[in-house]
């Protein structure tokens, strides 16, 4: 077998993962490849006050992949991806310790700027939430805080936005109507191209489709996998069927801890822990 390495190595929390090669095809080799890190968690705890909320989360999250997280209500999900924006320090009783390491480098450093990892971490959240502005200005905005003020420019951001976020062809001929115009499925997709207008390294989302009827879930959940080519996305999902559908890797947390965290198919199929089984069994939860 060959392994490459990687040249553009920016951490050194390596994976190797066996892919399919045309030689592999015909049974002679395969090749390795490494996969860079986008979150180490080493250690981290976290406290809501005296509530000890997640505890020693260790968690290596790859880059080009759909990481899962699923649990209970109350185990922490939702607390874990607001840390890696540092949004959950929104709340001011919040303690932390141990590292978040974002590409190589701890995000809980004082020194380490919000404003930078917000414009490399994009949210969604659970319920669409479109600025009370044209489709245009909702996409427009990011780019135009950060300074781009040129017209053409922003008419490419926003193209291309709505064109990553698959709601393009659907809006072109409407993009100075108000956001609030579309339907529920459409505004979580014009928050997904938001997103990506500050092109984003991971996208983080909270349980993007809960608020949104069967057929736009199948929409955004389509959409994730396509953005995962260039995007690390990281989904907390109360559906265990949507985890299985569409993420490569799946954490299962229960209290604050992470019971079991390893290839979707495996969590599914044969997970280690039975308290996992459990779960994706439907006996508690
Ligand atoms: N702002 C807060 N202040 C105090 N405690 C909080 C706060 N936010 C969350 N918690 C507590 O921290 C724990 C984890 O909450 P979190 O919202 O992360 O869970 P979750 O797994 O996302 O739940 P759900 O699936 O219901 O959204 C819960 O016990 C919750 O009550």
């Amino acid at each position: 077998m060959v392994e490459l390495k990687n040249v553009n190595n920016k951490t050194n929390n390596k994976e190797t993962v066996k892919i399919k090669t045309p030689s592999q095809l015909v049974g002679e080799s395969s090749i390795l490849v490494e996969k860079n890190s986008v979150f180490n968690t080493k250690n981290f705890n976290l406290w809501y006050g005296d509530h000890h909320a997640l505890k020693d989360i260790n968690l290596d999250i790859k880059e080009n992949e759909v990481t899962a997280i699923i649990g209970p209500s109350g185990c922490g999900k939702s607390t874990y991806i607001k840390a890696l924006n540092r949004m959950v320090e929104l709340v001011p009783i919040v303690k932390t310790a141990g590292e978040i390491n974002y590409r190589g480098r701890n995000i809980l450093d004082t020194s380490y700027e919000v404003e930078e990892l917000r414009t490399r971490v994009g949210m969604v959240f659970q319920k669409p939430n479109p600025f009370p502005k044209s489709i245009y200005d909702n996409i427009a905005y990011g780019p135009r805080i950060h300074g781009i003020k040129n017209k053409k420019i922003l008419d490419e951001i926003v193209e291309k936005s709505l064109r990553g976020a698959a709601i393009w062809d659907e809006v072109k001929d409407r993009l100075n109507q108000n956001a609030f115009g579309l339907s529920g499925g459409q505004q979580q997709r014009i928050c997904i191209a938001r997103c990506l207008a500050i092109e984003p390294d991971v996208i983080l989302m909270d349980e993007p489709t809960s608020a949104l009827d069967p057929i736009s879930t199948l929409k955004v959940e389509e959409l994730v996998q396509e953005l995962k080519d260039n995007y690390s996305i990281i989904i907390v999902t109360h559906n265990m069927q949507q985890a299985a559908r569409i993420s490569d890797k799946t954490a299962f947390f229960l209290n604050g801890e992470v019971v079991e965290f390893d290839q979707t198919d495996k969590i599914f199929s044969t997970p280690k822990d039975q308290r996992t089984e459990d779960y994706i069994s439907g006996r508690f939860g």
